[in-house]
């Protein structure tokens, strides 16, 4: 059986980090979604997003679409057909209420794996040596998305598996246990 591994959780836990590590260490490509927010220093239209005005963004059909910190996502039934029609695992980076769309559409196929870290604090220094402008990550904070991620969501709960991603060496070893397992499944 295809898998899709959906990485979720709060702003900063590692999840486009965890994605990238899938990438280059077992060759799981990830789904690249669609957002209207500005691009950061680095993010490349086509790699890291498709990045979309308000009108772009309404012209394209989604599975799932929501508004994050006062930004519009969504990923698509073509993006996910695409990938799957040449890898049998893929990855997707989404917030929570597009994990748990991603539960009830896919079932069994949809792998959670939801991020946290030990501080929520340390989250807002991760941003800011990301590089991530001050006012982008205080209006960020400020946003129920940011506080409602950071719990796992009662409908994920029994279902997502959960990694405390403080240390990332540990993240690492936890990560490649799960492809290793994934792997196995869909033999
Ligand atoms: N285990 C870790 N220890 C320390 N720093 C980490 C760890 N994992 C990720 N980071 C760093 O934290 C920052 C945020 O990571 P990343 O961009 O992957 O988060 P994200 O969950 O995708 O955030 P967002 O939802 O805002 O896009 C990056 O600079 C990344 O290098
Ligand atoms: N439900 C969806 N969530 C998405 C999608 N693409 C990204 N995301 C999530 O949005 C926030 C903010 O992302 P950022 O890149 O601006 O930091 C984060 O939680 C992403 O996981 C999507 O298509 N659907």
């Amino acid at each position: 059986m295809k898998h899709v591994i959906v990485i979720t959780g709060a702003t900063g836990t590692g999840k486009t980090t965890v994605s990238t590590y899938l990438k280059t260490k077992f060759q799981i490509p990830r789904i690249i979604t669609h957002t209207t927010r500005p691009m950061r220093p680095g993010e490349k239209d086509g790699v890291d997003y498709y990045f979309e005005t308000d009108a772009s963004f309404a012209s394209n059909h989604y599975l799932e679409s929501v508004t994050y910190a006062g930004y519009q996502y969504g990923s698509s039934y073509e993006g996910l057909q695409r990938a799957f029609e040449k890898n049998d695992l893929v990855s997707i980076v989404l917030d929570t209420k597009g994990a748990e769309t991603y539960v009830r559409e896919l079932k069994e196929q949809a792998f959670i794996l939801f991020l946290t870290v030990g501080q929520s604090v340390i989250l807002h220094e991760r941003l800011r040596d990301r590089g991530d402008q001050l006012e982008m990550i205080q209006s960020r904070i400020k946003s129920k998305e940011y506080s409602r991620d950071l719990t796992l969501p009662a409908d994920l709960k029994g279902v997502a598996t959960v990694i405390q991603n403080d240390h990332w060496g540990n993240t690492q070893e936890k990560l490649d246990t799960i492809v290793t397992q994934l792997r196995a499944s869909a033999l």
